[in-house]
């Protein structure tokens, strides 16, 4: 077992060395909140909308990007599903590393905003490269926050294949940790000057 200080900010990781399996473990703080149910969450299975059309994991208005779909699961849990397109490759067949990263920062930023109704930005994050995940998989990223510090976020996830080739939901192809952190509308006042078209949607972060 290998423990080091992760980042400037020192995230502590934990990476377990085994001779078949390498995966790495976060330590969560003692003083961990959890939050409320939200009480008007509309239980499993609701869509979860987009929060920026443009965004390159959900928007509707990025025809490059990951075109991710969100509804909620059980409890603070949100689904996320995308498929695998040819664009994505990175080694011959298989999915780029980046692009299931970027998917994992999509998947539990959502569940962020879902647990806690508040925007959040990605601080820290952490993947485990678990199976290669071929062109034309289904993923599906299960994301939960596991709690808060003040206005630090902790989330994980897990991906799945549920569909197209080497689907079997009931195999981890990778997983992730990471650190959220909540921030006001003013964080992405910065951002108007730069941002390519209107918003869409009603929760586009240029119509906060
Ligand atoms: C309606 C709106 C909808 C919104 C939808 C959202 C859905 C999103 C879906 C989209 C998904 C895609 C999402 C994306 O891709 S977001 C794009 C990628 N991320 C960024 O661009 C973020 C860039 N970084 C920053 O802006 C600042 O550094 C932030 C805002 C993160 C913190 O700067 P700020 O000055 O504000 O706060 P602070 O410095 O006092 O830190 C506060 C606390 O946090 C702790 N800390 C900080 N960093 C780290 C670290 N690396 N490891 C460990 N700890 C860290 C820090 O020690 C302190 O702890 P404590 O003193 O309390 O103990």
């Amino acid at each position: 077992m290998v423990t080091f200080w992760g980042g400037k900010r020192k995230t502590l990781v934990t990476a377990q060395l085994h001779y078949l399996f390498m995966s790495s473990t976060w330590i969560l703080p003692d003083d961990l909140a959890v939050p409320d149910f939200p009480a008007d969450h509309p239980g499993p299975g609701a869509p979860v909308p987009q929060h920026w059309s443009k965004c390159f994991g959900c928007g509707d208005d990025q025809p490059t990007g990951l075109g991710m779909e969100f509804t909620t699961g059980e409890g603070l849990e949100v689904i996320g599903r995308f498929e695998v397109a040819k664009r994505y490759q990175g080694g011959p067949g298989f999915i780029h590393g980046g692009i299931l990263m970027t998917a994992f920062d999509e998947a539990q930023g959502m569940a962020c905003n879902a647990a806690l109704r508040s925007a959040v930005v990605t601080a820290h994050l952490g993947i485990d490269f678990a199976r290669p995940i071929p062109l034309g998989a289904v993923l599906e990223l299960r994301s939960r926050v596991e709690g808060t510090v003040r206005r630090k976020v902790y989330t994980r996830s897990e991906a799945r294949i549920v569909d197209g080739p080497l689907a079997d939901p009931d195999v981890v192809v990778g997983s992730s940790y990471g650190l959220f952190i909540v921030v006001g509308h003013e964080h992405f006042e910065k951002g108007k000057d730069f941002v390519d078209g209107m918003p869409t949607g009603d929760q586009d972060i240029s119509a906060v």
